[in-house]
């Protein structure tokens, strides 16, 4: 017997898909923060956390066939083709139960974009972009001390290319449609997280 949310689950293109499900997009530069805030926000607004980087990487590791190809691209700082971390936020999304998701970085691009619209059919409730210095992105990375191999001087300077060519034109898209969430994220942990909460607040239950 399946729980409640799996039952009532929908065929979107083939696959189950979990039914109108609240996304939230995380978006920002490498290093500013997206992880870190999200672990507060599920902590708080009983939301799953799904980190497509997470998603990726846990590929790798179980020697998928399309591991090789996605370590390559991580340790070039390019972004994996969409048709491969979707279907991971897909099956993510089925396994947890929930049905209100902290989707972290992704959509990255245009192509992740425009194929999750036409996979999924979900349009995002919001999207919250943390805004960060590079240097300040670049300071994080390199004391981040995961082990990832795309932490190092050479690869951030990839990603922060990929993030300002590919990234920054789905944070405008979204702008466009009043979706865009800004919060300044150069500052400590505890004083992004106040400015995070104030947007999962419902206006009506904040304070005057
Ligand atoms: N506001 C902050 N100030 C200082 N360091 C931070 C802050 N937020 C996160 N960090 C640290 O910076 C590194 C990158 O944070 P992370 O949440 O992994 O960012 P992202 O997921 O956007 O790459 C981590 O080592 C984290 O502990
Ligand atoms: N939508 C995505 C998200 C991440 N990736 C790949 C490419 C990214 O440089 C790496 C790491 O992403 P991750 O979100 O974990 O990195 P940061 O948390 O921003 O430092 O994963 C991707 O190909 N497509
Ligand atoms: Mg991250």
């Amino acid at each position: 017997m399946g729980s409640v949310v799996e039952s009532t689950n929908k065929e979107v293109n083939g696959s189950v898909a979990v039914k109108n499900p609240t996304v939230v997009f995380v978006l920002g530069g490498p290093g500013s923060g997206k992880g870190t805030q999200c672990t507060n926000i599920v902590q708080h607004f009983g939301y799953t956390h799904l980190s497509a980087g997470d998603l990726l990487r846990a590929e790798i590791k179980s020697g998928s066939e399309n591991g090789t190809m996605i370590q390559n691209m991580i340790k070039e700082g390019k972004i994996v083709p969409s048709e491969v971390t979707i279907k991971l936020l897909q099956r993510a999304m089925l396994e947890s139960g929930n049905d209100k998701f902290l989707i972290d970085g992704f959509p990255r691009n245009e192509e992740n974009r425009a194929a999750f619209e036409e996979v999924t059919k979900i349009e995002p409730a919001f999207v919250l972009f943390f805004d960060c210095p590079e240097e300040e992105m670049e300071r994080r990375l390199l004391s981040r001390n995961q082990g990832r191999e795309d932490d190092n001087i050479e690869t951030i300077r990839k990603r922060f290319k990929v993030f300002l060519e590919s990234s920054l034109p789905v944070i405008e898209h979204y702008t466009a449609r009043e979706k865009v969430r800004k919060i300044d994220a150069g500052r400590p942990v505890e004083e992004v997280f106040e400015s995070v909460k104030a947007v999962f607040t419902p206006k009506d239950e904040k304070a005057d």
